[in-house]
């Protein structure tokens, strides 16, 4: 069983048993239910900004615990003012020591758009996202039927949220493409066996058509990538542990993106 079975198995149930203790009508009647959803296309588009998606990111399989001592408030919030064009917040407990608590936190104290990244399996965490004040939903190719990509793209879009799809190569990016997406982002690291090559961003980035954001995702650690990965067409690089794993995640940023500037 590869580290994905074995998080999709403990998704299903949890899904289960959310339903159960909080269902779908008490979600739809959360405070954060009814909020407007920053775009992701404006603010990934915005030149004033980096294009670096920000993870909040406690521990992951590959690595364990990386930072268990931050403040998702205070991080995200430093994040978003050295440049952050979108953040993510990790909300899986098991696999990666992250909360649901974490996003609607991160909600509070940003205004920028927040990426729930979890691993959706079902209709319900979709809704359960944009309760907790997400403005956009992550789908996994490789965990997810090309329907059951599209139903999920579109009830995200009929809630008002962006959708980026991710894919790891071309077989899955072929299958999994629909019209409600917003945005396809490459993953460098392999979720079977969590080897990362940036490599697999520059094999795909011309075979992903040109209405959707193109998003390199994991591995990204140093300016001169992101540079390259801008020429090559990229317009958002999803960065988590290189700042987590610091002592203080806000000012590695903060560092990393003066250092882009020059
Ligand atoms: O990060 C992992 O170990 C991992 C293992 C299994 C499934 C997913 C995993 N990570 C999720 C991500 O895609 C990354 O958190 C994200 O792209 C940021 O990557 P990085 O900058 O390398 O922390």
């Amino acid at each position: 069983m590869t580290i994905l079975d074995k998080i999709v198995l403990k998704k299903r149930d949890e899904v289960s048993k959310a339903r159960l203790r909080v269902p779908v009508s008490r979600l739809e009647e959360g405070e954060l239910f009814q909020h407007a959803c920053y775009s992701m296309r404006d603010f990934m588009l915005d030149t004033s900004r980096t294009g670096i998606i920000a993870e909040f990111k406690r521990a992951s399989p590959s690595k364990g615990i990386i930072n268990n001592r931050a403040d998702v408030a205070k991080v995200t919030q430093e994040y978003a003012g050295a440049g952050a064009s979108a953040l993510s917040v990790l909300t899986d407990n098991e696999f990666f020591g992250g909360k649901k608590r974490d996003l609607v936190e991160a909600r509070g104290a940003n205004a920028i758009p927040l990426l729930r990244k979890d691993f959706m399996i079902d209709e319900y965490q979709v809704v359960e996202a944009r309760a907790l004040g997400a403005d956009i939903i992550l789908l996994i190719a490789a965990i997810l039927t090309p329907a059951e990509i599209a139903k999920f793209a579109r009830l995200a879009k009929s809630l008002g949220m962006n959708v980026l799809l991710e894919v790891h190569n071309r077989e899955e990016l072929d299958r999994s493409i629909c019209e409600d997406l917003d945005a396809i982002g490459v993953n460098n690291r392999n979720l079977a066996d969590f080897s990362v090559d940036i490599k697999h961003s520059y094999d795909l980035v011309e075979a992903i058509p040109g209405q959707f954001l193109k998003i390199s995702e994991s591995g990204i650690s140093d300016v001169q990538t992101i540079r390259d990965l801008k020429s090559a067409g990229f317009n958002g690089f999803l960065i988590g542990e290189n700042f987590m794993k610091q002592e203080d995640p806000g000012a590695a940023m903060a560092d990393f993106v003066e250092q882009l500037k020059k």
